[in-house]
């Protein structure tokens, strides 16, 4: 059974009613790699190596620790990469919200809030993608952004569509 993940917990700013939809692209370009020149933001200053507590998740401890990149290079990669992350939460929420607004007019008209062959598409498109970690990350989006409030719903949400 496809919907027998975990039960993901929603973030706590995950809205409860639907929220406008984040302004961000309708659809992400999925780059084959990643851009030479992507902009950084500034990076942080790095504390000195051996600074009591004033590390970092990317500072590293010795210097034998990173051999390859600069402290400094480090910091900028990990800006990108929350940067990275702030983007993927901000898409989060708006399927959230897109997804809540299919499944709330189906309530209300009395249909199957699920449909299982839509769901089957998209754990296909991430498997496609990612691979195995894919299908994980494709149910625990399906849960996610799964509509649960609303008068009427949950009795429709039992009931599965095949088409
Ligand atoms: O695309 C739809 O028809 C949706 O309702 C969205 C979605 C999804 O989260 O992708 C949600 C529930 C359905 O069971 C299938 C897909």
């Amino acid at each position: 059974m496809l919907t027998a993940s975990p039960v993901l917990t929603l973030p706590a700013r995950l809205p409860a009613a639907l929220p406008e939809p984040v302004p961000v692209p309708e659809s992400v370009p999925v780059p084959a790699a990643l851009p030479e020149s992507v902009p950084v933001p500034e990076p942080a200053p790095v504390p000195a190596v051996g600074a009591a507590s004033g590390t970092t998740c990317c500072t590293p401890r010795t210097a034998a620790a990173s051999p390859v990149r600069a402290p400094a290079d480090e910091e900028a990669l990990c800006h990108r990469v929350d940067a990275t992350d702030d983007q993927i939460i901000a898409l989060i929420v708006q399927r959230a919200a897109l997804v809540h607004e299919i499944q709330r007019n189906r309530a209300e008209a009395g249909r199957p809030t699920t449909r299982l062959a839509r769901e089957t598409q998209v754990i296909a498109r991430y498997r496609g993608s990612l691979g195995r970690a894919g299908v994980d990350l494709a149910l625990r989006l399906l849960n996610l952004c799964r509509y649960r409030g609303g008068r009427g719903s949950a009795e429709a949400s039992q009931a599965s569509c095949h088409s």
